[in-house]
This record gives C-alpha cells, sequence and structure tokens, in this order.
C-alpha cells in the first residue's frame, strides 16, 4: 500500500504529459520505441522490456521470452502470466529498478532522451494513465491529474541530474539489489564511452531492428569486452569508479525525491561513500564532477547535520553510520 501522502495532484495545462508515444513527449513513456537499449551485450529495444526481464532473474526463460519481443506492450504482456513468480522483493525493489532502467536508456540515448528531458525545462511531468495511479496519474475532470506518478517523478529527478550534474550520469551502477541478473549473469556497469563502442560494433554487423530481435552473439563483443574490462581495471587502480553499491539498510535508495535539486538526488549516494573517510579530492574522483561542486554539497551535508567534516586533513565522514537512519527532507516510499 502507498501511502496517501504519496499521491500528488497536477494541474494539466502547467505539466508535460505523456499517454500515447505518438505524443510530442511520448519518447518519455518506457513503452517508445526508437530508444534501444544494450545490457550485458544483450539488445534490449525498450525500457518497458528492461524493467519487465527484471522481475525474473531466476527466469532466464521468462526473460529470454520478454526480450525477444518487438512490442513494448507485448513484452509487458508476456511478462503477465509469470507475475506471481516475480522475485519475491518485487515491490520494494520495483522502484529503484525503474530509475535504473531511466538511466540505462538516457546513457545509451544520450542525445536523443537528454534532449527529450531537457525541453521538459522545469514543468512536472506527469504520466497520464487511464488506470495506474502508481506509475503514473489518472486525470479527473477538473483537468487534472492524480496519482503518485512515480515514473513522472523518477524522469524529474533524472532530468535534474542531467541539468546539474550530467558526468554523474555518464556511468551507471547496478543497482544496490541482490541477484540483480540478466540470462544468469550479474548485471553490469555501463559508461557512455563503452556504450558507444557496442553501438559501433552492433551497427557493423546488423540493423538496429534486428538486433531488437536476437541476442547479440557474444563473439562479437569479445574484443570490445577485453577493452572494457582493461578500462575498468585501470579505472579500479585509479579509484577512479563508483564502486557497485553495496546493500546497507541505512540508506534506502527507493526514495523518491521532493525537492527536485541534485544535492538531494545525490545526498544517498554521497553518504553511502561517506561510510568512510574521504577528501574532497577523493569524492571528485569517484562522482567525476569538480571539485568545488563536491564541496559545495558536502557544506550541505554539513549544514543538515547529515555529514561530518574532519580536520588536518580536511576529510568528510557520514554521521549516520550507527544511526540507522532515513535521509531527512526526501520523500520516501516507506510503504514500498
Ligand atoms: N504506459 C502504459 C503502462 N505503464 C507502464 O507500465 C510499467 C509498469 O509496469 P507494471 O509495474 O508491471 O505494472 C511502467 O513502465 C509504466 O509506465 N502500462 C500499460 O499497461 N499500458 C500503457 O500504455
Amino acid at each position: 500500500m502507498v501511502s496517501a501522502s504519496q499521491y500528488r495532484t497536477y494541474n494539466r495545462q502547467e505539466c508535460i504529459t505523456f499517454r500515447k508515444t505518438s505524443e510530442p513527449f511520448g519518447g518519455l513513456s518506457n513503452m517508445a520505441g526508437g530508444y534501444p537499449l544494450l545490457v550485458n551485450g544483450i539488445s534490449i529495444l525498450t525500457s518497458e522490456a528492461l524493467y519487465q526481464a527484471c522481475r525474473f532473474p531466476h527466469l532466464p526463460d521468462v526473460q529470454k521470452l520478454i526480450i525477444a519481443q518487438r512490442s513494448p506492450m507485448t513484452a509487458k504482456m508476456k511478462s503477465k502470466p509469470y507475475r506471481n513468480q516475480s522475485r519475491p522483493d518485487w515491490d520494494k525493489v520495483r522502484v529503484n529498478i525503474m530509475r535504473w532502467c531511466l538511466r540505462v536508456k538516457l546513457i545509451q540515448n544520450w542525445e536523443r532522451f537528454g534532449k527529450l528531458l531537457l525541453s521538459t525545462q522545469d514543468k512536472p511531468i506527469v504520466e497520464d494513465s487511464p488506470k495506474d495511479n502508481f506509475w503514473g496519474a489518472i486525470p479527473n475532470d477538473s483537468n487534472q491529474l492524480i496519482g503518485v506518478n512515480v515514473l513522472g517523478r523518477l524522469l524529474m529527478e533524472l532530468r535534474e541530474l542531467l541539468k546539474q550534474s550530467p558526468d554523474f550520469l555518464k556511468s551507471v551502477e547496478p543497482p544496490a539489489i541482490s541477484d540483480l541478473l540478466l540470462l544468469d549473469k550479474p548485471i553490469e556497469r555501463l559508461s557512455l564511452k563503452e556504450v558507444s563502442i557496442h553501438k559501433h560494433e552492433i551497427n557493423k554487423s546488423q540493423t538496429q531492428e534486428q538486433i531488437g530481435l536476437e541476442l547479440v552473439e557474444e563473439t562479437k563483443l569479445a574484443q570490445v569486452d577485453d577493452q572494457n574490462e582493461e578500462q575498468v581495471k585501470e579505472d579500479q587502480r585509479q579509484n577512479n569508479v563508483i564502486q557497485p553499491y553495496q546493500e546497507q539498510k541505512s540508506i534506502n535508495f527507493n526514495h523518491l525525491p521532493e525537492v527536485y535539486d541534485a544535492f538531494y538526488i545525490i545526498l544517498p549516494y554521497l553518504e553511502q561513500q561517506l561510510h568512510t573517510e574521504h577528501t574532497i579530492q577523493d569524492l571528485a574522483e569517484i562522482f567525476k564532477v569538480r571539485p568545488v561542486q563536491i564541496k559545495d554539497w558536502l557544506e550541505q551535508g554539513v549544514k543538515l547535520g547529515k555529514i561530518k567534516k574532519l580536520s588536518k586533513p580536511v576529510r568528510y565522514i557520514s554521521t549516520s553510520i550507527s544511526k540507522n537512519e532515513e535521509m531527512p527532507l526526501l520523500d520516501l516510499l516507506k510503504s514500498e
């Protein structure tokens, strides 16, 4: 059950809404074609198919069936008979999985999806749905839409990150969720550079239409994977990557932000890194943003009492290591 406080009322004329993928902002829908994905070297036509496949890490054949569909709606329909076999924690993890799917959609369609997101300026984004007031909001007779609008809120979160910290989005870690498998393999980190290499490789041998239907042959990607692996190792040697997030009870990554300021979006990630002491420079490298940006976020965290500044040399650490508390100012989906 979602608590009543999570529901929002939007005035249609003030919002960017989308219902059909053919509408001007239809590309924001997970059902929209033209935003192909490649995860673990596997081609997936839409974020909807990726999201639905994530229900079934333990049923690779069902994942294959979902991924093989040409239409995102059919992908969703194919998952329906198996819904009661979704991973047992699905309701707890689905928001975070959707957040990750949207990041994958952006990193792999940087120009097209990025442009579309930014063209919504700073208006509320709302999925106009006839019956789903969880992911979207349902219209009423007063030209309003009412719902939790999780998808719209995740898109607004992503838009703010794109505006304020685009570099943060240029690599995508798998979410901190156990058993996140695609066809039996753990989901890998993605980076903008690797994505373009992969796409180049695929385009050489297959049309975009074809890759939607079949799995990319491992051999075609082997050479690229070797290069990527080397690069990842090098990044790790230089401590230059955000390490895969560990599951930690004290941080709820399933939150939805109320305030669409990149600071509040980054804060849980920052706090997680600060379970051990870090300098500004360390954090700038980890998050791939300028040190002044990190300094600004750290100062905000210190003011909120979430981060403690240590001296000689200057280092920072999270104050919530032992308190096991949730973040203030973030609107958490407690019931999720
Ligand atoms: N747009 C749209 C839908 N909504 C989409 O379905 C996804 C959630 O799936 P689930 O959690 O399995 O209910 C999410 O991407 C949401 O935006 N559902 C539809 O049946 N038809 C539609 O036209």
